[in-house]
């Protein structure tokens, strides 16, 4: 589990503990403006037609290809479960500090625990080489979650939201497999172990003129590292919408990406753009003051904001090496084989203090 406070997160590393067009019947994008992220219903993605499988995994695979994004609907994690998800998140972050700080993030070999604000994206020299010595002779991750009395069902709770969103997760490969022309069980046995990482978010109410001066984000602009990200948003609530925004890959300026109720966004990763060759972007995104005129001005603050993050991992010691399809005369492979484990432990080595 792992737990953020840019952002406080808290991630769960829960390794084992733990179309329809845009006929969409429980979204609706009304006048959202989703900056050319497309929408894509999945109500079709377990459909008995392979005709209509196929239609909606090419719909994913457009949106991979052209803006790294989509928001997707009819994604089989029920509003309510998704709702849950951000009131047990925020009863987490309502923990005094030194019960977080019990559970602090500590190597990038078990990747999990309570990270405070400050701590992320600074770089520091663990060799990679003993990383992955110390985990292998570590046979069983150890778990960290807070004291049951603390946050009651918190972790049967976040056990069982991993497992759902695991499910999502594989039918997206699923849908990125058929996309490419391949076997829908293509990807399968590389990514049924469930090395992902669950993390909740947590951006602290701030003055908004700290926000609004240059430079400072809530989250600056990354890539993600792995295959794709199911992001939830916080919804619009109080005067407040989100703060996401993603990069055009054509004119390079930062759009919002506002939450759509009833959908998840998803995204490509570093990691299945290197699978796909490039075929699939791995696009720029960060998390900036929400637009100012939603903001109480009165009290020049803005207020708190919570995302849930599931970062999808293909298993961690699967080799990694160029999708067929993804390649051929004229494309020649641009990468070398690596496995899953050493491209994460390497990304994450050069994130964390
Ligand atoms: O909080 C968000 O909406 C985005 C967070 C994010 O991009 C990340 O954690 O990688
Ligand atoms: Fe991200």
């Amino acid at each position: 589990m792992f737990f953020c406070a840019r952002v406080t997160t808290f991630r769960a590393f829960a390794r084992r503990l733990s179309v329809a067009s845009r006929s969409l019947a429980t979204m609706s994008a009304g006048n959202v403006d989703t900056s050319g992220i497309p929408i894509v219903s999945f109500a079709n993605s377990g459909s008995l037609l392979f005709a209509q499988r196929r239609e909606t995994a090419r719909q994913v695979v457009d949106g991979f290809k052209s803006t790294g994004f989509v928001y997707l609907g009819n994604h089989g994690i029920s509003e309510k479960v998704v709702q849950e998800a951000f009131k047990r998140s925020d009863e987490f972050f309502q923990l005094p500090f030194d019960k977080k700080q019990a559970l602090a993030w500590e190597d990038p070999r078990f990747n999990r625990g309570y990270v405070q604000q400050g701590r992320e994206r600074v770089a520091n020299s663990q060799d990679e080489k003993e990383i992955a010595r110390l985990r292998a002779s570590v046979p069983d991750y150890k778990n960290m979650w807070p004291h049951e009395s603390d946050v009651p069902g918190f972790r049967a709770f976040m056990l069982e939201f991993f497992q759902t969103c695991h499910e999502s997760h594989v039918r997206v490969m699923r849908a990125v497999a058929l996309g490419l022309d391949l076997q829908e069980n293509f990807l399968q046995d590389k990514i049924n172990a469930q090395d992902h990482n669950l993390r909740l978010m947590h951006y602290p109410a701030i003055k908004s003129d700290l926000l609004h001066n240059d430079g400072q984000a809530r989250a600056g602009a990354h890539t993600d590292y792995w295959t794709v990200t199911l992001l939830f948003q916080d919804p619009a609530r109080d005067g407040f919408v989100g703060g996401l925004q993603v990069q055009n890959p054509t004119t390079k300026e930062f759009a919002p990406a506002p939450p759509i109720p009833g959908t998840v966004i998803i995204n490509t990763a570093d990691l299945l753009a290197r699978w796909s060759n490039d075929l699939f972007r791995s696009t720029l995104h960060r998390v900036v003051a929400p637009p100012f005129k939603l903001i109480n001005e009165g009290e020049g603050i803005i207020p708190k904001r919570q995302s849930i993050a599931f970062f999808c991992n293909p298993n961690f010691n699967a080799e990694i090496s160029c999708l067929p399809h993804c390649f051929g005369p004229g494309n020649p492979m641009k990468y070398d084989p690596v496995t899953t484990e050493e491209y994460i432990v390497r990304r994450l080595r050069e994130t964390y203090l």
